[in-house]
């Protein structure tokens, strides 16, 4: 399985995913400042992997003082000292809500820690560390089930009676943007492990190109069948009965109470398009993702990305592309002096949204026509 982060015992190294799929670089996150330009110039992207990838960078920076002899020894000094760095991890990008649950959570386990009695700094670290490394094997456990639960919903509900499905997918949602296996690529890998996905197609999910660039080298890279459409081309797909997509599964970046998404640009036309053509749409998302501190999607702030995002692409030059020094060149696609506008998300109504997937189940409306996300945590969920 390809993996975006790669962790042992304060060690920390992530895939550069502006270089894949033609470069295959891994490069070292040693403190809290390199991990935070990673998140922010998305060389590691995806709601659980900056989660994961911050927390981790924090644990690397706090081996490295410990092996320097640096850790305060009074533990309310380790404490003050990890919330700071808390508190500048979560600036790097402000939509997805699991960089700063994670943050949360890891500052009430390192507060707890510190207010035991005779608590060292030592102890602190220690208890941070342990917190940010189990992050790692909980999400991808809770990826294998999304995916379980994903697959099993669409097939009893999105099947039409046929014994394989054809689904379509937004972005990159795999092993790319999580600790492995992922949320809606996880659905369909559960599908073609499962023997009933006919076929996948995945949006090129313009401009930073999730889709073309990650989605089909995890797809190409699983042997999984499937074809890349523009987002353009979405609309005439669903209209295609030859295709006879009959799901559209997609990620989240963060899911209010009332079951509205922040997802990837591109992702509210989708659902759009789903409901005009009887096609279920679905949310794949880990607890993690789920926000019921945000009441609806007006409360979502949508991070604004820089221009030469839109204005430019990165690749190889055709005549290299089977080199094995491959170099990337930035080539701009766009009259210059033009006026940009690139959010990088955009809210899905929950009216739209057919089912929400996570590791304990699908949430879906109740007979008033709402979600209740509120119900994933209760304890009998
Ligand atoms: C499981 S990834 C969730 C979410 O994150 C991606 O955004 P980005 O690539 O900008 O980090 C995309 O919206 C995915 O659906």
């Amino acid at each position: 399985m390809l993996q975006a982060i790669k962790y042992d015992q304060g060690h920390l190294e992530i895939l550069d995913q502006l270089q894949l799929p033609f470069v295959e670089k891994y490069i070292p996150i040693q403190n809290c400042e390199d991990g935070w330009e990673a998140i922010k110039s998305m060389k590691v992207r995806g709601a659980p992997a900056i989660a994961i990838v911050a927390m981790l960078a924090l644990s690397s920076e706090l081996f490295a003082l410990k092996a320097a002899g640096k850790i305060p020894s009074a533990s309310s000094e380790a404490q003050q000292y990890i919330s700071e760095k808390l508190a500048y991890l979560v600036t790097s990008r402000p939509t997805a809500v699991n960089l700063s649950d994670a943050a949360r959570k890891l500052e009430a386990i390192t507060t707890e820690s510190a207010a035991q009695a005779g608590a060292s700094g030592q102890d602190v670290v220690a208890a941070f560390i342990r917190a940010a490394e189990e992050m790692l094997g909980k999400d991808l456990e809770d990826n294998q089930q999304i995916g379980h639960n994903g697959a099993k919903w669409i097939m009893e509900n999105a099947a039409k009676g046929s014994p394989n499905v054809a689904v379509l997918t937004h972005c990159n949602t795999g092993s790319l943007a999580t600790s492995g296996y992922g949320t809606a690529l996880g659905v369909v890998r559960s599908l073609s492990s499962q023997n009933v996905l006919r076929h996948a197609y995945c949006t090129e999910t313009r401009p930073y190109n999730q889709g073309s660039r990650l989605t089909a080298f995890e797809l190409v890279h699983d042997k999984i069948p499937a074809t890349l459409v523009t987002d353009s081309m979405a609309a005439s797909l669903l209209a295609d009965a030859k295709a006879g997509v009959s799901a559209i599964v997609v990620g989240a970046d963060r899911v209010a109470a009332n079951g509205d998404t922040a997802n990837k640009i591109g992702t509210y036309g989708l659902a759009v398009l789903a409901k005009h053509h009887g096609v279920k749409f679905l949310v794949a998302a880990p607890l993690t993702t789920i926000d019921l501190a945000t009441k609806s999607g007006d409360d979502i702030v949508i991070e604004q990305r820089p221009s030469i995002e839109v204005t430019s692409i990165k690749g190889p030059r055709q005549q290299d592309a089977n080199n094995s020094s491959i170099s990337l060149e930035t080539v701009l696609t766009a009259a210059p002096g033009i006026n940009v506008w690139n959010p990088a998300f955009d809210i899905t109504p929950a009216a739209l949204i057919d089912g929400v997937i996570t590791e304990k189940g699908v949430v879906e409306k109740g007979s008033d026509g709402q979600f209740q996300m509120s119900t994933l945590f209760n304890d009998s969920a």
